[in-house]
């Protein structure tokens, strides 16, 4: 299918994948086999003999119930994924450069310490740098740090930029993000060369400022520079601050050295008061929407994470086949890139390409009404913003309607004044911003929630995965900021998944049955730690106690666990494969997702459960885009670090000790001639594929010195921990 321009050159057109009826069978035939697990452990429950056996039966029960839960709801995206492709050449034979549509894009970041100013910079340069009209592009920035580092950064940021932009677009480079540029092979001519010293004279000043934490006044130089550092005044804090707004460039008065117009780039520090909530990055978003809508208001938005930078200037381009395409109708609420990372290890040992999540399932909901949005390298309609396709919602004041049109200067007193109170920390205060309006509030990962949100209200959104990566951004590089990072994501999951809009309820009753698993399948993530728990614990602790809990290999139903743990493996590593995975890849990613089970899932889980409860709070906690050098190397050889005595670490460790012990302890039993090793056979199995997944945390328990070990207080802590299971269970069964 494709639409067609008028001369009958498509600006998009989509393929349906081979597979899906092969999947559609065999979700037929697995559904099949899950209801007879259940029906086996049912019948296991009513005839069970003993205390004991009842208890076991039931946990299974329940975990592998929780497990078709997941497994139901991880098929929704094989029914009918689809693969698109878009065709920016020709958008130009529709529209006209002036008929181009403004791009207001959104640049978040929120801790100088954590993220890196000269990284954000060069995330900015990157989209600055776009191919579009450039009177067009307004680059905002948000600083939720409310850091004169970051202002500093970004007033350097607009001087380097007169020169790099025309630069860039003289010599047709691909790559605008000058420090990926200048990591590359580059032709090295007199002209780059000169570049290059500036953008390093740039770096070593901005490098300066953060070392010293503030900016001095050699630094200063002009008049208004002065000026606006003088807002940093005693008694500036990260939670207690005016709002700071700063026009760095102005695409009607300010031109680069070629004489040509420069795009608006504007540094945003929202108004910060301990007194009131900021909602985190939801928040900061709609400070910008609102902030942009007086300065600029743009009809399309694209919302960055300070990491990602772009790879490609034709993106925007891109987007616009599908944003400016009629037949998709006033309803494409936004298109969607995925996220990509750089500097990942060869065989990503933290599976934190999570090709899932930003790839196979984002393809899969676009057969349906479009994937979910992940919170950057996405390009809205500003509509979205305003309720539903059919519903305008006016907000509050006419300035930011999506319609409004912005005709004065945006460094005019008047604009600036108004920029000023909406980006107020009680602006929203009895409005519906962040409730109907804007991006949406009351989960930790606003991005989900607030894709979910829209496209309940009737939005539909494209997944736009070109060959050469939009963007890209940085990934974790140790195992304590990665289970950091998910642990956040499941508080914010379990927010969605046990409030009103939960996507088993709400979502299927706004989107339809499969659109609502889909989503459900986010929510639900968490409760992987239920199944895979009680699967690292007890089975190895039944074995070394000589009880069987699985059915013998002689029995038909030894058959029935052999196809469901194969079946859903080999059609998990197809899925990874086909989409350009290599093996190993592969492997690393299940690893993750028991560990995560083990980890993440489960500390995040008790701290929803105590925030519930109103026992604790939880914030944003940022995940540091700054690279150690000796983790660093480590994490380039493929070698797993702990390093940090993070309570995360005991479950985990614990689980690989008493795998090993049970797979030990099974071996032994074999070579003493037990005659029962049909009965085990199942429950060595899983104890080995426990220790074979836990090759990496032995090493770190035994073999390793480096810095990245596992400390000795968790591996005690971890050992006391599997030993008190073991007596637990010596007792209990
Ligand atoms: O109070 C805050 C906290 C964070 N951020 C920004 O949010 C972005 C994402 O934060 P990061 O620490 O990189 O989180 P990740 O887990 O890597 O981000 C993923 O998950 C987040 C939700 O938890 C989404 O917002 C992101 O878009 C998505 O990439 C960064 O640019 C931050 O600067 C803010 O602007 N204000
Ligand atoms: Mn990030």
């Amino acid at each position: 299918m494709s639409t067609t321009t008028t001369d009958g050159l498509p600006l998009h057109t989509h393929k349906h994948s081979l597979r899906t009826p092969i999947n559609r069978l065999f979700v037929l035939i697995y559904c099949c086999a899950i209801l007879a697990l259940l029906y086996h452990h049912t019948l296991s429950l009513l005839h069970s003999a003993t205390m004991t056996s009842f208890f076991i039966t039931l946990t299974l029960l329940i975990s592998d119930s929780i497990l078709a839960f997941l497994n139901i709801t991880t098929q929704a995206f094989r029914m009918k994924p689809i693969y698109r492709k878009e065709y920016p050449e020709n958008l130009k034979r529709i529209l006209r450069k002036a008929d181009f549509p403004a791009l207001d894009v959104f640049i978040c970041t929120a801790d100088p310490y954590k993220e890196p100013p000269m990284n954000v910079v060069n995330t900015a340069l990157s989209v600055m740098g776009y191919d579009y009209p450039t009177e067009k592009v307004s680059v905002y920035v948000s600083d939720d740090g409310g850091s004169a580092l970051t202002l500093f950064a970004f007033m350097e940021a607009a001087k380097f930029a007169r020169h790099w932009l025309p630069f860039c677009r003289e010599n047709n480079i691909v790559e605008r993000c000058p420090e990926a540029f200048f990591q590359m092979d580059y032709s090295r001519s007199s002209e780059a060369e000169e570049i290059k010293i500036m953008y390093q004279g740039m770096k070593v000043r901005v490098d300066n400022v953060i070392e010293r934490g503030k900016v001095d006044s050699e630094y200063v130089t002009g008049e208004w520079e002065t000026q606006a550092f003088s807002k940093w005044i005693d008694g500036f804090t990260q939670r207690d601050h005016p709002t700071v707004i700063q026009v760095l460039a102005d695409s009607s008065k300010d031109r680069d050295i070629t004489d040509n117009v420069m795009p608006n780039l504007i540094y945003v520090s929202r108004e910060k008061s301990r007194k009131s909530e900021h909602n985190f990055k939801a928040g900061a978003l709609n400070v910008l929407i609102r902030v942009s809508a007086v300065m600029t208001n743009a009809p399309i938005v694209l919302t960055q994470d300070c990491d990602m930078y772009s790879n490609d200037p034709q993106t925007p381009s891109r987007a616009l086949c599908y944003l400016s395409d009629p037949k998709l109708g006033s309803k494409l609420g936004y298109v969607q890139f995925p996220q990509r990372f750089r500097g990942i290890n060869k065989n990503d040992i933290y599976g934190c390409e999570h090709k899932s999540l930003f790839v196979i399932n984002p393809e899969g909901m676009d057969g349906f009404s479009g994937p979910s949005y992940v919170g950057t390298g996405c390009f809205f309609n500003r509509r979205v913003f305003f309720g539903g396709p059919s519903q305008l919602l006016s907000p509050e004041i006419p300035e930011l309607a999506p319609d409004n049109v912005v005709d004065k200067p945006i460094r005019s007193t008047e604009v600036l004044e108004l920029a000023h109170s909406v980006a107020a920390c009680n602006y929203e205060n009895n409005t519906d911003w962040g409730w109907k309006i804007g991006v949406r509030y009351g989960s930790l990962v606003e991005d989900y929630f607030t894709g979910y949100r829209l496209q309940c209200e009737g939005w539909k959104s494209v997944f736009c995965n070109p060959a050469r990566a939009a963007f890209y951004g940085d990934a974790p590089i140790n195992l304590v900021d990665v289970l950091s990072q998910t642990k956040r994501w499941t508080i914010g999951l379990l927010e969605v998944a046990f409030s009103k809009y939960s996507p088993i309820t709400f979502g299927i009753r706004s989107m339809g049955l499969l659109m609502g698993l889909s989503y459900a399948h986010y929510a639900f993530w968490p409760i992987w730690s239920i199944p895979i728990t009680v699967y690292a614990f007890l089975p190895q602790l039944a074995l070394l106690n000589g009880i069987n809990i699985f059915p013998k290999v002689s029995e038909p139903w030894f058959l029935l666990y052999v196809f469901l743990f194969i079946g859903s493996y080999i059609q998990n590593c197809l899925d990874f494969v086909v989409e350009g995975g290599t093996f190993p890849k592969w492997w690393n990613d299940q690893r993750m997702w028991m560990i995560r089970a083990l980890s993440s899932f489960l500390f995040g889980s008790i701290e929803y459960l105590l925030m519930s409860l109103g026992i604790s709070t939880h914030g944003f906690n940022v995940t540091s885009k700054v690279l150690d050098e000796d983790q660093s190397k480590r994490y380039d050889q493929g070698i797993f670090e702990f390093g940090v005595a993070s309570p995360m670490f005991v479950p985990l460790t614990s689980a690989a000790i008493v795998n090993l012990a049970a797979f030990a302890w099974g071996h032994v039993e074999a070579f003493k001639g037990s005659n029962d090793l049909e009965g085990m056979f199942l429950q060595m199995f899983i104890a080995g594929f426990g220790v074979v997944n836990c090759i990496p945390i032995y090493e770190a328990i035994i073999s390793r010195s480096d810095k990245g070990r596992i400390p000795t207080k968790t591996i005690m802590v971890s050992l006391l921990l599997a030993f008190s299971l073991y007596v637990v269970a010596y007792v209990a069964l």
